[in-house]
């Protein structure tokens, strides 16, 4: 990050944080200074520094996303690697992963390092790409991923996501190339001769609605196969964007034989189910304070693309089972799977719009409805597991001397009612349009300089 320069000489910029309710303690004091964390206590000396006041704000350390579509190269109308970064900032994050599937494809050297050098250039989140395991996510042959690993970039998780790697053979020996510096595939669970012209889910809003139904059998025998794959060749697997209750059985089992794997799940499939596809705006979550507007339990007109996504909505069932395994550890992390699309890829028939949905700006506070005021889990899984995962050895680390400056400061008390046209996302396609939801990002820092203060990002 640049700091600002005063005559010429680097100045680093002190911060005092005042008041803030560290996860597990009570309020306190941190002083920032020099990219990192210098002092934790009360009644710290503002001296020479800017305070900002954390009264009754809780500091969280930094979000990190291990799913994130930025969608530069190549559909710069929907996001860039800038405005996915603010928003990103704006959610509370301080670093995200970025998806592959791009175009070109982040399938080279050159490609996952000019993502990186944008995100460096940006300098509001840290961006770390994501490789691609195949070249051109084709499925047929195994990308340069020795290269993408000694790039620049330092690439560690490969993924096709948006595709599944679906041929056994070629999964099997990507497992088993990044074992040589620890890397981890993520996969996008979907046996796709299962999901041909796939538009929901499949089970009764499907067969009501008439839509092709995208089967819950085709994401658990992938997550079932690869798990054993893992086992086989003793690699890391990661699971995208998790969304059934069978595959948190077929997780639990991996799991408890000692399977090197991983998995998500997105603040959507906790939260939303496929009732709200046939205009049925109910909420699976916790009650909302506050109504929401389209009002849970009424119903709309349905069809509205803006909650087509991969893999779909499931059934409360589901998302109920999501929720119990995300707060049992069998899931490890949120992730958004922020996936912006251009108006004309969203605003047309239910049949030809792209499926996937914004994440960045909202997933706090999504979590936070979903989950209650439960700070170390949320830690836990929103911010310490997944820099684990991505190997982000600057993030994920609670504030305390000597580390790192990647803080976000909540207010628990803040309701907000999700407005499309007041995000720093180039693309409109949040599927919380008129909710209230509870949380607020104050202020997000990273490496001790803030992307975000009074809930606005700074640049
Ligand atoms: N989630 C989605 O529905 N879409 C993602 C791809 C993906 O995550 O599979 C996208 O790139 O738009
Ligand atoms: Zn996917
Ligand atoms: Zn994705």
């Amino acid at each position: 990050m640049s700091k600002s320069t005063v005559g010429g000489d680097q100045v680093t910029p002190t911060y005092l944080i005042r008041g803030a309710r560290v996860v597990g303690g009570g309020p306190t004091d941190l002083l920032v200074a020099g990219g990192v964390v210098t002092r934790v206590g009360s009644g710290l000396d503002a001296r020479g520094a800017t305070v900002v006041d954390a009264d009754g704000l809780v500091a969280l350390p930094g979000l990190v996303d291990l799913h994130t579509h930025l969608r530069e190269p190549g559909r710069e109308d929907a996001e860039t690697v800038e405005s996915g970064s603010r928003a990103a900032a704006l959610g509370g994050y301080t670093a995200v992963c970025a998806m592959a599937n791009t175009s070109p494809v982040a399938d080279t050297a050159g490609v996952v390092e000019q993502v990186w050098r944008l995100g460096r250039e940006a300098g509001l989140v840290d961006v770390q790409p994501i490789g691609a395991v195949t070249v051109g996510l084709a499925g047929e042959r195994l990308a340069e991923l020795g290269a993408m690993a000694d790039s620049a970039a330092r690439v560690r998780i490969f993924s096709d996501d948006g595709h599944c790697v679906a041929d056994p053979r070629l999964m099997r020996r990507a497992l088993e190339y990044v074992k040589a510096f620890d890397g981890v595939i993520a996969q996008h669970a979907e046996e796709p001769r299962l999901t041909e012209g796939a538009q929901m889910h499949e089970g009764e809003v499907s067969t009501r609605l008439g839509l092709t139904g995208w089967p819950a059998v085709a994401e658990e025998a992938i997550i079932a196969r690869d798990v054993l794959l893992a086992e086989h060749v003793g690699s890391r697997l990661h699971v995208c964007h998790l969304s059934t209750a069978g595959s948190v059985e077929v997780l639990r089992h991996a799991k408890a034989r000692g399977v090197r794997v991983t998995a998500e799940v997105t603040p959507h499939h906790l939260l939303l189910t496929d009732e709200i596809v046939g205009g049925r705006r109910e909420l699976v979550g916790p009650a909302l304070a506050g109504p929401t507007s389209g009002g849970a339990g009424t119903v709309g007109t349905g069809y509205d693309p803006v909650f087509k996504v991969n893999p779909p909505l499931r059934t409360a069932a589901d998302a109920a089972a999501l929720r119990e395994a995300l707060i049992e550890g069998i899931i490890d992390v949120v992730a958004t799977d922020h996936a912006p699309h251009a108006l004309e890829d969203k605003e047309c028939e239910w049949a030809y719009a792209r499926p996937g949905m914004l994440g960045l700006e909202t997933a706090l506070s999504v979590l936070l409805s979903v989950l209650g005021e439960r700070w170390d889990l949320i830690a836990e899984r929103m911010s310490r597991t997944p820099a684990r995962i991505a190997g982000l050895v600057e993030h994920g680390r609670d504030p305390a001397p000597g580390v790192p400056a990647n803080l976000t400061l909540v207010d628990p008390a803040a309701r907000r009612t999700v407005d499309p046209g007041e995000m720093a996302s180039r693309s409109r396609n949040t599927p919380y349009a008129g909710m209230t939801l509870p949380g607020r990002i104050v202020a997000t820092f990273l490496a001790g300089e803030p992307t975000v203060l009074d809930g606005k990002a700074v640049r």
